[in-house]
């Protein structure tokens, strides 16, 4: 897949910083103090519990809330950029997206082309050949002419999906991207994701689903607002924090050099815990025979 985004920011800054004091909402404290980078070229996945401060921490980094700290855009300040640059650079894909029920399909994911076309100038050939390669991207192409309040949830969530890949930025965060998708559909997205960090492409998604945000280059753990751990599924300190936020009751199996996490119902938060959240804690080593896909 082709991205030849305009924007693509010539500078070898990571795509994003962040060193934030807090985070309030409504006078509450979300976030506490916290440092972010996030590498380009690569895919990271923030998880955590119900709560913990995972959508807040991604509005926060896309300029999206009021923040106490500082957020670098590869290496400039969020908010010196010129608006129009900046869509260009970070394309966004929010949780439970309610806007745009009447406009169809097509029209929807021709949003993600605004901050490429001047002012009334109307979409170009190129900006028409990005849509209708992100609809096809998320097999999203035959529904083109039906309006966004029409279509099934997991239908709606591909055309948000392409609208979010058809602004063809660098910098890419995606909140629950996987929400309403079938597992063939959550494989393609897994693909997807794949190929845009070959090309160069940060990719930041927040996932619940944990077997996905394992095989992610890097996992952001969250718990109460903090950043409890950031580091690659496969060290042990990250796989011991994702069972500490998680009250331990999760199986973390390797199968084939991939981790997999199994929910169990064994523990509950009154009961004792494990000893402690060292590595290796409730990590069942497995020979299994499954075939990878
Ligand atoms: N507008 C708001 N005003 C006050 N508190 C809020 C607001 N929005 C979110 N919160 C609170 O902030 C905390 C973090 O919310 P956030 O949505 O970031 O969590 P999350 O980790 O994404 O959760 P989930 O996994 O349930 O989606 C929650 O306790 C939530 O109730």
């Amino acid at each position: 897949m082709k991205n030849t985004s305009a924007a693509a920011p010539h500078t070898a800054a990571p795509p994003l910083r962040a060193r934030l004091q807090g985070v309030s909402l409504q006078g509450t404290p979300i976030l506490g103090a916290l440092d972010l980078n996030i590498a380009p070229a690569q895919w990271t996945a923030i998880v955590g519990p119900n709560g913990a401060g995972k959508s807040t921490l991604l509005r926060a980094v896309a300029g999206l809330l009021p923040l106490q700290g500082h957020v670098e855009l590869f290496g400039r300040p969020l908010q010196q950029w010129d608006p129009k640059a900046r869509a260009r650079t970070l394309a966004w894909l929010g949780q439970n997206e309610h806007s745009s029920d009447e406009l169809k399909a097509y029209e929807v994911v021709m949003l993600g082309r605004l901050p490429h076309q001047a002012w009334l100038a109307g979409p170009s050939a190129e900006d028409h050949a990005a849509v209708a390669q992100a609809m096809r991207q998320t097999q999203s192409w035959d529904w083109r002419e039906r309006p966004l309040g029409q279509l099934s949830g997991g239908e709606r969530q591909r055309v948000l999906l392409a609208r979010a890949l058809a602004v063809q930025a660098q910098l890419l965060l995606m909140d629950e991207p996987l929400a309403h998708l079938d597992p063939p559909h959550q494989a393609d997205w897994l693909q997807l994701v794949r190929a845009l960090a070959a090309q160069g492409v940060a990719v930041i998604s927040v996932l619940h689903e944990l077997n996905m945000a394992l095989q992610a280059d890097s996992l952001v753990v969250m718990q109460g607002g903090q950043v409890r751990c950031h580091g690659a599924p496969e060290q042990p300190e990250t796989r011991a924090a994702l069972q500490d936020v998680f009250d331990h009751r999760l199986h973390l199996i390797e199968v084939q050099g991939q981790w997999l996490a199994l929910p169990f119902a064994g523990a509950t938060p009154s009961q004792p815990r494990p000893q402690s959240a060292t590595p290796g804690s409730n990590v069942l080593p497995l020979k299994s025979t499954h075939r990878q896909p």
